[in-house]
């Protein structure tokens, strides 16, 4: 058993599959068809959770919440960001009010 998060382990496999054969792997597939196809992709996958949200039931948001973070995580690997990124961002942010964040924005 190991206690890394199962995104830290899906971000491993998904790595290892970029150079895999299209042909049995998935993920090789979306790394061949490239960054357009995949940003695509985590698109389609929000769109799909939005409506299950709106018209259908919490298994569906969950699943294609599933969907989407897969999808995401094929991103990550695509542009070079590692999980541990996004972690340290979101950790960063933590105790910060979503509101005080935006008021202390200088980008407005
Ligand atoms: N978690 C997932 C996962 N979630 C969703 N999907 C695939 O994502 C696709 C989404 O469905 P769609 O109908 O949108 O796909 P599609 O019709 O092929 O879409 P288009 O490319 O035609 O737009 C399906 O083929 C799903 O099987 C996933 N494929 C792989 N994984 C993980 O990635 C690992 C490696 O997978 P392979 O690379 O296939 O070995 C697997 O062991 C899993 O852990």
């Amino acid at each position: 058993m190991t206690d890394k998060h199962i995104l830290d382990q899906l971000y491993t496999v998904i790595a290892a599959r970029k150079g895999a054969d299209p042909e049995t792997s998935y993920t090789a597939r979306l790394f061949a068809k490239g960054t357009a196809k995949i940003a695509q992709k985590v698109g389609e996958e929000g769109v799909e959770t939005v409506i299950a949200a709106l018209a259908e039931t919490p298994e569906k948001v969950a699943s294609e919440s599933a969907d989407l973070l897969y999808h995401l995580t094929v991103l990550w690997a695509d542009q070079g960001v590692k999980p541990e990124d996004v972690w340290n961002i979101l950790a960063e942010r933590q105790g910060i009010s979503g509101i005080a964040e935006k008021a202390s924005r200088t980008d407005k």
